[in-house]
């Protein structure tokens, strides 16, 4: 079937329009975006996806009563010649006067230090972080009712940009980027999955949930940061600013993402990989993507030190979360969640932490949910962190006195193998101000979890094992009850591991007792030995 033979919403309705803002709207007054209105007419009830303005084109107006069915009227399709991207350029009024800038990090109230996001600048002048701020006040001109139907309008479309979760909140994200810049493969939207048997079984809880953050189009959250990132870089591209590529430092995630975003939009990446510390899988993705691959002799501090003084001398652009834009995208992963929940708040959130971008990013998106009136309160944040490569937990341990960076050891947890982390001031940030937690997993700890959860139906990777052996802990010290709502951000997807689980099944790893190894049986050819394992295992499961 032809997906566009279903029928697509007119994207100039998806735009919220100020001058229809009415600071005091009733329910039915509410200038919805992409409008459910309900229209009566004669003696029926219609459901109209128009937005209140003149001249409302009647194939939009879908008859809801059941019976009898006619044939159902299309709506007009985009013509034949026009594609989805040029479709938003023909019809993006740009009517919103929504902007954001870069500030310092946690600046007092009187900086006056700003940047625009079209200055390719990464630190402060005092060379501490940056952040994106929004102009709040032009985004509370419309209430949280309005902000939650139109990103609910927007779901699971194939309309440029806003089928992308990311792009789907392009107006807290990057609210001034021409849609025609917009770099996105329709990332986010990713599947909440209901642990039901890890909860029961496990846990005794019953409503717990993974926020499948890996099953995305290059395997992890990074797509959602590196959209906004790689469109940003192809606007100034766009604009005559002399970018000639982009570069990261990485674990292995953010340059396969960076190298995907790239490839699709034709801009070189280049990628410093610590030698012989990701896995194969990470490692073929910027490879296959056409990125120039640099495995360099270190480990990821040390990629990280040596891209940030690349960067300073040649016109690269630096893509790790330094960057404050990566953030912008990462954080439409909280929205997400509360979307997915009906916009209620989930009681905790655990995010396994390695550079400490991600827990920030978090933090702010439930933050701005709650300063635009979507919700009425921030979750409580963990910050899960592999034993080996701890930092933040030190620092939180030692009560927030005096961070000291440490030399990551090796983890099954590869991607989370830093030891200083660019994020630690966004961190502690987030951490103080959502009454949060950091907790650590051991390699036996993270490495069961894993698989406990793979035994019951997932596939996660072991920064998930990390995050979930966080939750048992807090479980078991009751710090979390059995009814609390908790969401566990699976942060890759396990595919990209298979190595590690592969270790563990086999149970070939030192001084691990892999206590829920499930390796294959070798059998002869042969229907006695065939029957003889079955038997075996069949009386094994019935006494279990
Ligand atoms: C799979 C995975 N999980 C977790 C993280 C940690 O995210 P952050 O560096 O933002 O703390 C990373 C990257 O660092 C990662 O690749
Ligand atoms: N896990 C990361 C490490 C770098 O983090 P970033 O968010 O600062 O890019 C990776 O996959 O490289």
């Amino acid at each position: 079937m032809n997906m566009f033979s279903l029928s697509q919403a007119s994207p100039c309705s998806l735009i919220p329009n100020p001058q229809s803002f009415n600071p005091n709207p009733r329910p039915q007054q509410l200038p919805l975006p992409h409008s459910l209105r309900i229209i009566s007419s004669n003696n029926s009830t219609k459901i109209s996806t128009q937005t209140p303005t003149p001249d409302p084109d009647p194939s939009n107006i879908i008859d809801p009563t059941p019976t009898p069915t006619p044939t159902p009227k299309l709506k007009h399709r985009r013509p034949a010649e026009v594609n989805i991207r040029q479709q938003a350029h023909l019809y993006n009024p740009s009517t919103h006067n929504f902007s954001a800038k870069y500030v310092p990090f946690n600046a007092s109230p009187s900086s006056t230090e700003s940047y625009s996001l079209d200055e390719i600048v990464y630190r402060s002048s005092d060379g501490s972080l940056l952040d994106v701020q929004h102009d709040m006040e032009a985004l509370k001109k419309f209430d949280g009712d309005y902000w939650k139907a139109l990103f609910d309008s927007r779901i699971g479309k194939t309309t440029w940009p806003y089928g992308s979760g990311v792009w789907s909140k392009k107006e807290w994200v990057l609210p001034e980027i021409d849609s025609d810049h917009i770099v996105s493969a329709f990332e986010g939207n990713s599947n909440l999955f209901w642990a039901e048997r890890f909860g029961k079984d496990i846990l005794g809880m019953n409503d717990l949930w993974v926020k499948n953050c890996g099953i995305s189009h290059t395997g992890s959250f990074k797509d959602l940061g590196m959209t906004v990132l790689v469109s940003q870089v192809n606007r100034l591209r766009k604009l005559g600013r002399p970018v000639v590529g982009v570069g990261c430092a990485s674990t292995g995630d953010t340059s396969a993402a960076l190298s995907a975003y790239c490839a699709a939009a034709g801009i070189p990446a280049i990628v410093f990989l610590p030698a012989n510390r990701i896995s194969i899988a990470q490692l073929v993705q910027p490879i296959a993507n056409g990125a120039f691959v640099l495995s360099i002799d270190t480990d990821f501090d040390g990629c990280m030190k040596l891209i940030r003084e690349v960067t300073a001398e040649l016109p690269i652009y630096l893509a790790n979360s330094l960057n404050s834009l990566r953030l912008e995208g990462q954080k439409t992963a909280a929205i997400e969640i509360l979307q997915q929940f009906d916009w209620e708040v989930p009681d905790w959130v655990i995010v396994p932490g390695g550079n400490l971008g991600n827990i920030y990013a978090f933090y702010k998106g439930f933050q701005m949910c709650k300063e635009l009136g979507l919700v009425d309160r921030l979750p409580r944040l963990v910050c899960a962190q592999a034993a080996n490569a701890n930092p933040l937990y030190l620092h939180y341990k030692s009560g927030w006195s005096d961070f000291k960076a440490v030399t990551a050891g090796t983890t099954f947890a590869s991607a989370i193998q830093i030891g200083d982390p660019v994020s630690i001031d966004r961190a502690v940030f987030a951490l103080k101000n959502c009454n949060g937690i950091v907790e650590e997993a051991s390699e036996e700890e993270l490495m069961d979890a894993m698989s406990q959860a793979d035994l019951t139906g997932m596939f996660v990777c072991p920064h998930t094992g990390v995050a979930l052996s966080a939750l048992m802990k807090l479980r078991r010290s009751g710090v979390i009850a059995p009814t609390d709502r908790t969401v566990v951000v699976s942060t890759a997807h396990g595919l990209k591991f298979t190595q590690s689980k592969i270790d563990y099944h086999s149970k070939d790893i030192a001084d691990m007792a892999c206590r829920f190894a499930n390796p294959p049986v070798q059998v002869k050819n042969n229907f006695g030995s065939v029957m003889d394992v079955l038997k075996t295992y069949l009386l094994r499961k019935d006494k279990s």
